[in-house]
């Protein structure tokens, strides 16, 4: 049982690294399109655009056997975070 549980904590791990190292990515990409933003006076949210990847999310989530409210909590929860940036970048270019 012991180095089933082991063999079992060592693949979350992996995975828990994986999701940092994906994040870190991803916001250096929602950072670049924060100051695109900024320079072009365009708002830091984009409804529109978010509820197409939450569709999307939800479909990918539900081909993956992952719940789909679950999906599109955890995306809101990213993009919230991302929109605070935007915002942080608009305010000291203006
Ligand atoms: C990154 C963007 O800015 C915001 C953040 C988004 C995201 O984190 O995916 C999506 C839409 C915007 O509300 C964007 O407009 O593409």
């Amino acid at each position: 049982m012991r180095a089933e549980l082991t063999r079992l904590r060592d693949s979350i791990d992996n995975i828990d690294a994986a999701v940092v190292h994906m994040l870190a990515e991803r916001f250096k990409c929602t950072q670049q399109v924060g100051v695109l933003k900024a320079e072009h006076q365009l708002p830091p949210a984009d409804p529109a655009r978010e509820a197409r990847q939450i569709a999307r999310l939800r479909e990918l989530a539900e081909s993956a056997k992952l719940d789909p409210a679950f999906a599109e909590k955890l995306l809101n929860f990213i993009i919230a975070e991302v929109i605070r940036h935007h915002e942080t970048i608009a305010d000291g270019t203006r």
